[in-house]
């Protein structure tokens, strides 16, 4: 077997997707020799990938059937898997004690004792433990069980013999593939168990490295919830395409390093997307492809060009969701930003006292104007409207108002404008449906002006009328239903949040794939939205500010170059100080 070679001519033949038309195969599928000889792994969030649902791979192993063999797939799928194998126990800082090779019952299961027979034939002391549940298996699984013959590979049996983890030791875990949907049941629950067990008492200095074959067992590769047991890895090797639950929820916990191996199967992908038979594609986007939606700041362009937000919200004692909106607007570039506050509303007469300053001033940031709701609605062609704005009789009142404003202003009036609506108003719309007709009847009456809309899964949950369990085990479908429903580009914010485009036919939809925990702190969606209309602000459209935004956003907790640890907490201001860091960082790049 050949160690793991870098690029080759393979991996250019796994070519980015963003124009899938230009995507067509230079080799086919019948190359079989190229097919198992050379390995073409890519890491994920360089370049961008296609996600694909269980039944969209599964219609493309079906395509791919009729041109190759299923058997050679799968010893494809092994013999690559053990070349990014070997690579890995070249580069550990120690000599590998012992690989444990995990084989279930399915073709999962087949992959991996490909996978142990390669890494026996390197000179690796392999134990092949088998989890077939008194089933035979496919025919590709017996006939790939029949070739672990190598004298290196010992056999196992769970139940029999017990699994002793050495501290170093590499765990290689083909129990369940894509049809492990439900909680492990039986040896295969107690196997993961076990091992989870072994590994947390060997802790950091006997660290077991796991290695999941296209995904880790215990994961629904759709909704990327973990029901039950499962076996977090530290890198998993996907095979044709990625699946969207490696980049959600649980997902985003146990899934460790991801790389994907296509298998050749790009343009057999490629072909049913430009047939419109493979159904909606999301993509999950590379750095570099985030790069180019960024806005060109010229020379000559002035706070005027880069566009006035106006941020609606702020009711008493919830002041700071809606400065928070404002001041990420303004860090991340809006040309001028003005805040109209709730808790200043009906306050305006000489004989009322407001505590502290009046009319408010945000004194960290002198820029930021302050103006009454109808000269806000004058002033901006970005409204930012819903954080901290509550959803009491004055605040709906607020709401109907400003779509009231907004739709007087329309084709033959003098302000268009372009929408971000977050938090409370979201939740107004949900509950009112004289509030929501009234917004969609502004979204008819100027269809050329962008929305977006930041739901969490709760604020989705009441959109919806549906429930958070019910939005989280489907996330890309909830995302589209709300941009659907709401004419807007929706936001589904969380763990892997996705940006979904009303656009038909075929729905325009991407999974983020920076940020992490750090982002889940108070006010953390507030600057959320800041960034979005201020992207807005500087030309980009509505499905760029929000993907760009979103991507900031969760770039402002992952590791910069040079530091080796993503941000384990952090704060709502912190959160747009480094975002905005990260976004001049990116122009200045963008402009060398
Ligand atoms: N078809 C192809 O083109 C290729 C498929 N490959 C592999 O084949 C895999 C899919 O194979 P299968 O369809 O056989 O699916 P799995 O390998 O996921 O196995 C499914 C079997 O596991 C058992 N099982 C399912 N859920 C369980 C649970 N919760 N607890 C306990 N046992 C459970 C059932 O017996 C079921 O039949 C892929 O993930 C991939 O690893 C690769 O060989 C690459 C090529
Ligand atoms: N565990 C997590 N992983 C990734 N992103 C997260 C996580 N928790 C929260 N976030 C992100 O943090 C932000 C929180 O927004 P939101 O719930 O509206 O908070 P707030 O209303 O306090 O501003 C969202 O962008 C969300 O995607
Ligand atoms: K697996």
């Amino acid at each position: 077997m050949h160690p793991a070679k870098p690029a080759d001519s393979l991996q250019q033949q796994a070519s980015p997707v963003t124009n899938p038309s230009q995507a067509l195969p230079q080799r086919n599928l019948n190359t079989l020799p190229s097919l198992l000889e050379a390995a073409a792994w890519q890491p994920a969030h360089q370049q961008d990938w296609l996600v694909l649902s269980v039944e969209q791979v599964r219609q493309v192993e079906h395509a791919a059937f009729r041109e190759v063999a299923s058997y050679i797939l799968m010893q494809a799928a092994g013999q690559r898997s053990a070349q990014k194998i070997m690579d890995l126990v070249q580069h550990l800082d120690h000599r590998c004690p012992q690989v444990v090779v995990l084989a279930g019952p399915g073709n999962n299961g087949g992959d991996a004792c490909v996978v142990a027979n390669a890494l026996a034939e390197q000179g690796l002391p392999v134990e092949l433990w088998q989890f077939k549940g008194g089933r035979e298996g496919s025919a590709d699984r017996q006939k790939a069980e029949a070739g672990c013959k190598h004298p290196n590979l010992r056999h196992s049996q769970w139940g029999k013999t017990t699994l002793q983890l050495k501290p170093g030791a590499l765990v290689v875990d083909g129990l369940l593939g894509i049809a492990g949907r439900d909680r492990p049941k039986g040896p295969i629950a107690e196997v993961i168990a076990a091992i989870n067990a072994q590994r947390e008492g060997l802790g950091r200095t006997g660290h077991v490295h796991v290695v999941a074959l296209d995904c880790p067992s215990g994961l629904d590769c759709d909704t990327g919830l973990a029901p039950g047991e499962v076996l977090a890895a530290d890198l998993t090797l996907t095979y044709i395409a990625a699946k969207t639950g490696l980049f959600m929820s649980d997902g985003k916990d146990v899934c460790g390093e991801i790389w994907l191996d296509t298998l050749h199967c790009d343009a057999l992908i490629h072909q049913r997307i430009a047939q419109g038979t493979l159904g909606a594609v999301v993509r999950v986007r590379g750095r570099l492809s985030q790069m180019q939606r960024l806005p060109r700041r010229q020379h000559a362009q002035h706070k005027g060009s880069f566009g006035s937000v106006a941020v609606l919200g702020g009711q008493h004692g919830m002041v700071g969701a809606a400065v928070l909106t404002a001041r990420s607007a303004l860090l991340m570039g809006a040309g001028r930003v003005a805040l109209s506050l709730l808790a200043e509303h009906g306050h305006s007469s000489p004989d009322v006292q407001w505590p502290g300053t009046r009319p408010f001033l945000d004194l960290n940031f002198p820029e930021i104007m302050n103006k009454p709701l109808q000269d806000n609605c004058n002033f901006a062609e970005i409204l930012a409207v819903g954080p901290g704005l509550g959803t009491s009789p004055e605040a709906q009142d607020w709401l109907d108002a400003l779509f009231d404003e907004a739709l007087e202003h329309g084709p033959l009036g003098v302000k268009k404008h372009h929408w971000v609506l977050d938090a409370d108003a979201l939740n107004l719309l949900a509950e009112h449906n004289r509030l929501k007709t009234k917004w969609l009847k502004l979204r008819k009456q100027s269809p050329e002006c962008h929305a977006v809309i930041t739901p969490h899964p709760l604020e989705a949950a009441r959109l919806l009328n549906s429930t958070v369990d019910a939005i989280q085990r489907n996330r890309p479908d909830a995302a589209r239903e709300l941009a659907r429903q709401f004419d807007c580009v929706a936001v589904l914010k969380g763990a892997g949040t996705v940006i979904a485009a009303n656009h038909s036919p075929a729905t325009r939809i991407e999974i983020n794939g920076t940020g992490g925990p750090a982002l889940g702190t108070a006010g953390s969606g507030d600057v959320l939205t800041g960034a979005v209309a201020a992207l807005l602000g500087q030309g980009l459209t509505s499905f760029d500010a929000a993907a760009c935004a979103v991507w900031l956003h969760g770039l402002s907790v992952n590791a910069l170059p040079g530091e080796n640890q993503a941000h384990r907490v952090s704060h709502a201001s912190a959160i747009a100080q480094r975002m905005a860091q990260h976004y001049n960082q990116l122009l200045q790049q963008g402009t060398r």
